[in-house]
């Protein structure tokens, strides 16, 4: 197979699996994060950017702990991982002094990606972090993650935060080197090397669950990349523990499962699809959606069925076409309430209904980012 041509590689976020940093007995496996580390010292050497997506604080904390059984509830989770934590961080730290890099801990939950002020901020940390030579050594800040605003899984974890830095390439290195036609073990099973579109056929793949210490298996895996797809960067999914593969994938090696990305969505679209709270759904009839979707007009209030969910002016909610599909995701100008109001109504009339107009559109082109 020919090696892969990536447009651009300045920017590369790495997510490591729990699978793959610590043992079946628990404790770290430390062959296997030096190897790791010394790719990306030398990556970084070489000029680019680098970021370091980690799992494997549970699993850390699980095996300094004794405990052999991934805990059930969540304070047992959040004890686990805020011992393991640190023995990951230590350890990180400690083997990046030696090639002569510095880390610094990033530790992000959903509200992070949710809320757009957080968003700016945890951007420009990581921007300012990049730009002084620190690689962030990044998780979700799981002691405090409780399940509300929790990712609760790593792939997803560092598909936002490729997205985020607007990252070049994403890899998620499992004990796995890629993306499987059937459950991997399966007759017949075969590695799928490229993908282009995620559709029901390769959400299929995903076999539920993956190892005893991993979150989600292929199917967050999946969830991830379709992120990165939309987000106009490249993922890979290929096994930790091959020889030297963070390079070898960087050159263009073809291992591993690539997705390539489609078009690229501007910063603040990217934002409202993939990482806003949605607060609500706003139901649309034929005609806006045809004007949405073919036409790229903003949504105006005559083409709005219903509004289910209570929310105020600046959330993000979906909107949903006649068939049931969300065709899009927008911020709002106004609340739920007032939609109710103005709702099939012409623009002309807002002021007549509500007693004023802020705006003629519910949702701004602008503000709007179509599936
Ligand atoms: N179609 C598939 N192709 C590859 N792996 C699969 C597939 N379906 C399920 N899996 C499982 O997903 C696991 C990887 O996910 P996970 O354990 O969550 O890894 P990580 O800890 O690296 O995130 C593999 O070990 C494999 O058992
Ligand atoms: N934040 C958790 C990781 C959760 C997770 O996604 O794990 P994995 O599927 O192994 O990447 C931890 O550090 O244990």
């Amino acid at each position: 197979m020919e090696n892969r041509k990536f447009s651009r590689l300045q920017r590369i976020v790495v997510k490591v699996g729990s699978s793959s940093l610590t043992y079946k007995t628990g404790k770290l496996n430390i062959g296997q994060i030096e190897a790791l580390v010394r790719q990306l010292s030398d990556l970084h050497n070489q000029g680019l950017d680098v970021l370091l997506v980690t799992s494997g604080a549970v699993g850390a904390g699980m095996g300094k702990l004794g405990i052999k059984q991934r805990p059930r509830t969540m304070p047992e989770k959040q004890a686990a991982a805020a011992v393991g934590q640190g023995l990951l961080l230590h350890m990180y730290e400690k083997i990046f002094a030696e090639y002569g890099l510095v880390v610094g801990q990033v530790l992000l939950t959903r509200e992070d990606f949710a809320d757009r002020k957080r968003f700016l901020n945890a951007r420009n940390t990581l921007h300012t972090m990049l730009s002084m030579q620190i690689i962030p050594v990044i998780n979700e800040n799981d002691t405090v993650a409780v399940d509300e605003i929790k990712l609760g899984d790593n792939d997803n974890l560092a598909a936002m935060v490729a997205a985020l830095v607007d990252a070049d390439i994403l890899m998620l290195l499992s004990d796995i080197d890629g993306l499987y036609s059937d459950k991997p073990g399966q007759p017949g099973a075969r590695i799928i090397h490229e993908i282009h579109e995620i559709n029901n056929e390769v959400e299929a793949l995903a076999g539920g669950v993956g190892s005893a210490v991993g979150t989600g298996g292929m199917a967050t895996k999946i969830q991830a990349a379709r992120i990165a797809m939309h987000s106009g960067l490249v993922t890979i999914i290929a096994r930790a523990a091959e020889p030297n593969i963070i390079r070898r994938l960087v050159a263009g090696e073809p291992a591993g499962t690539v997705f390539w990305p489609s078009i690229k969505l501007v910063n603040k679209k990217r934002w409202i699809a993939f990482s806003a709270t949605v607060c609500g759904q706003i139901y649309i009839d034929e005609g806006a959606a045809r004007a949405l979707r073919e036409k790229g007009k903003s949504l105006l209030p005559s083409g709005i069925t219903g509004v289910e969910g209570s929310f105020e002016m600046g959330n993000t909610v979906s909107v949903i076409a006649p068939d049931g599909k969300e065709i899009a995701r927008g911020i709002v100008n106004y609340a739920s309430a007032e939609i109710q109001q103005i709702m099939g109504k012409q623009t002309s009339e807002i002021t007549r209904v509500l007693g004023y107009k802020d705006y003629d559109e519910i949702i701004h082109r602008d503000n709007l980012a179509l599936e």
